[in-house]
């Protein structure tokens, strides 16, 4: 089998942590040995072992003289959980081809320079497609600031609702799911008190393949217009509810959407 069917893999594998992994990065990795995998990994959330490390705690012993690749360069610091950079040594893996570097500012590099430099061969395949799956986690790094998708249906005139603010699904089936999945990777869903009293959402990830963790749903609403008897109040207590208010807002209105956050 080729480097690139084990990249693919990687790959695949890395896929598994897209609801759970933020603000951690998605990192697949397998462990090759005489051209077969002998042991696959991935990272699930922040905390839980890197993917290298479940890669190669599987392949145990036989993972000395083996190769490793991942999707993400490995770290060499220890954080919640130690460095995967010694992790590797000590399994005495021969050879790691990496599919991006880590823009980190710990790493960028140095972990593969220092695996080099204890004697094993390296590779970084800067692939655009191992970027590209990490895009949320690379604009964090890099900018500091959280990575923001606009979602919104559009009819063929350019217009988002009707005329008088009644709503009416304008996308298809296919194009709603793919929403749910975005919501579902999402650490917050923001809208505007306009979308909320007009529609009555509930912003949850809902109908996909795999259960989605609850997440933060948030109103922009200066002047606290958000019913209690909405379905974002009612199911608070499920998914949690964050509300940005102005300060000329009435505090009591605020105290009444009992259960949802309020900060002013
Ligand atoms: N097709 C689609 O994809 C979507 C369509 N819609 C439709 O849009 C319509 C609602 O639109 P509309 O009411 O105009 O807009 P919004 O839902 O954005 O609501 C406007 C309200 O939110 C406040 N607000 C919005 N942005 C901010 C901000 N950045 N900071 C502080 N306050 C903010 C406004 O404050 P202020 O009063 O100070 O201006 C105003 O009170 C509905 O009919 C809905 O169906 C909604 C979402 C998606
Ligand atoms: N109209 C429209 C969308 N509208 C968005 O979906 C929200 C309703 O979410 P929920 O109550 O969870 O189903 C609504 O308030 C608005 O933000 N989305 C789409 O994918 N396609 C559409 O045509």
């Amino acid at each position: 089998m080729s480097q690139d069917v084990f990249m693919r893999r990687a790959r695949e594998l890395a896929e598994r942590g897209r609801y759970t992994a933020a603000p951690n990065p998605l990192v697949g990795a397998v462990v090759v040995r005489d051209g077969g995998i002998i042991g696959e990994g991935w990272h699930a959330r922040a905390g839980r072992e890197h993917a290298e490390v479940v890669a190669l705690d599987a392949a145990g012993s036989a993972a000395r003289g083996a190769e490793l690749f991942v999707t993400l360069e490995p770290c060499n610091h220890q954080g919640k959980t130690p460095p995967c950079t010694d992790a590797v040594l000590r399994a005495g893996i021969g050879r790691v081809v990496a599919g991006h570097l880590d823009p980190n500012p710990k790493m960028r590099g140095r972990s593969m320079e220092l695996l080099r430099e204890a004697g094993v061969a390296v590779e970084v395949l800067d692939d655009g497609s191992f970027a590209r799956q990490n895009e949320q986690f690379l604009h964090l790094m890099t900018t500091g600031r959280p990575f923001v998708h606009l979602k919104l249906a559009s009819s063929l005139d350019g217009r988002i609702s009707a005329s008088g603010g009644e709503s009416k699904w304008i996308t298809g089936e296919a194009a709603r799911r793919r929403a749910h999945e975005l919501r579902a990777e999402a650490g917050a869903v923001l809208v505007g008190a306009g979308t909320a009293r007009f529609d009555d959402p509930l912003l949850t990830p809902r109908d996909l393949p795999e259960a989605a963790p609850p997440v933060l749903r948030v109103v922009l609403d200066p002047h606290l217009t958000l019913s209690p008897q909405s379905r974002l109040v009612e199911t608070v207590g499920a998914d949690p509810v964050l509300v940005f208010s102005g300060e000329d807002a009435d505090a009591a209105t605020g105290r009444c959407c009992a259960g949802a956050a309020w900060r002013s």
